[in-house]
């Protein structure tokens, strides 16, 4: 395909609204006050920084997550840790935990995924989980959607570094593209609250699709939060899942939730 076109206080230097978006309104950047779910931009932009090498667990969850394609996500937490810190994307803090809090709390996914579909991820930001995802999964097509310029131009530049041909980019909002967009599954990480989530996910979710988003400690008050959205957004019950069990240090919080196929409604 070819490209088209945080439990943490402190946003990305982006964050701040300045940055104009293709349609000229400003994004809802930061996550909402009170979500656990781990971002990447903490902290002030510092001189970039060498990535970490994987402590023995991590090598162990990344091989398992990764296999032949460990490689390819070695270069990617590189330009995470030197040219995604320069353009503001990584917090220089999160370095060390790089692998652990982000890659593969978003890698853990990746065996959730059916080979042949197509999966959308909204506010994709560094990449995370769509780009982890895309490198893990070469069978799956992925469709990052991101609002802003930076980051996009940043994308586009580690996918065609990596050379992913299962990537497709897209600058715009996710309710810019409900017409365009149609996926089995929608991924979304440290993007919003539930509540408000869900119209931002489920238009892009095909007939039966399903929601797939990694959240933190808040997920039940969200969840009872957003309770009646899940029968307007005619969405079956959520279930919350940890994934990564016996592999990562800390297992993603993962809500599950499918969309009611058209003859059931
Ligand atoms: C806190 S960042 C998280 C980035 C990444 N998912 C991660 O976990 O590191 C939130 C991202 O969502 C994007 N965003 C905000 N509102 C959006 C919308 N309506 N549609 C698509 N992306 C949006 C922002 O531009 C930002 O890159």
């Amino acid at each position: 395909m070819s490209d088209t076109q945080h439990d943490h206080q402190t946003p990305a230097p982006e964050d701040d609204g300045q940055e104009q978006m293709s349609s000229g309104k400003s994004a809802e950047h930061a996550p909402d006050a009170g979500m656990a779910e781990p971002t990447l931009e903490t902290g002030t932009v510092e001189p970039a920084q060498e990535a970490p090498g994987l402590t023995a667990g991590e090598l162990h969850a990344a091989q398992t997550l990764f296999g032949d394609r460990l490689g390819l996500a070695e270069t990617y937490v590189k330009h995470l840790c030197s040219t995604g810190i320069d353009h503001g994307l990584l917090g220089p803090r999160e370095v060390p935990r790089i692998w652990s809090r982000h890659v593969l709390n978003c890698a853990v996914l990746a065996p959730e995924l059916t080979a042949g579909t197509t999966v959308a991820d909204v506010g994709s930001g560094a990449g995370l989980p769509g780009l982890a995802l895309a490198i893990a999964r070469p069978d799956v097509e992925f469709i990052l959607i991101e609002p802003m310029e930076r980051r996009v131009e940043w994308l586009s530049s580690v996918v065609q570094d990596l050379q992913l041909d299962n990537v497709q980019l897209i600058r715009a909002r996710a309710e810019e593209v409900t017409d365009e967009v149609m996926a089995d599954v929608v991924t979304a990480r440290a993007v919003t609250a539930l509540k408000k989530l869900l119209p931002l996910t489920v238009p892009l979710l095909d007939d039966d699709g399903e929601l797939l988003l990694l959240k933190g400690r808040s997920v039940h008050g969200e969840i009872e939060a957003a309770s009646k959205s899940f029968s307007r957004h005619k969405l079956h019950k959520p279930t919350v899942q940890l994934l990564g069990e016996g592999l990562l240090e800390e297992p993603s919080t993962v809500v599950r939730c499918r969309r009611r196929s058209a003859r059931a409604r």
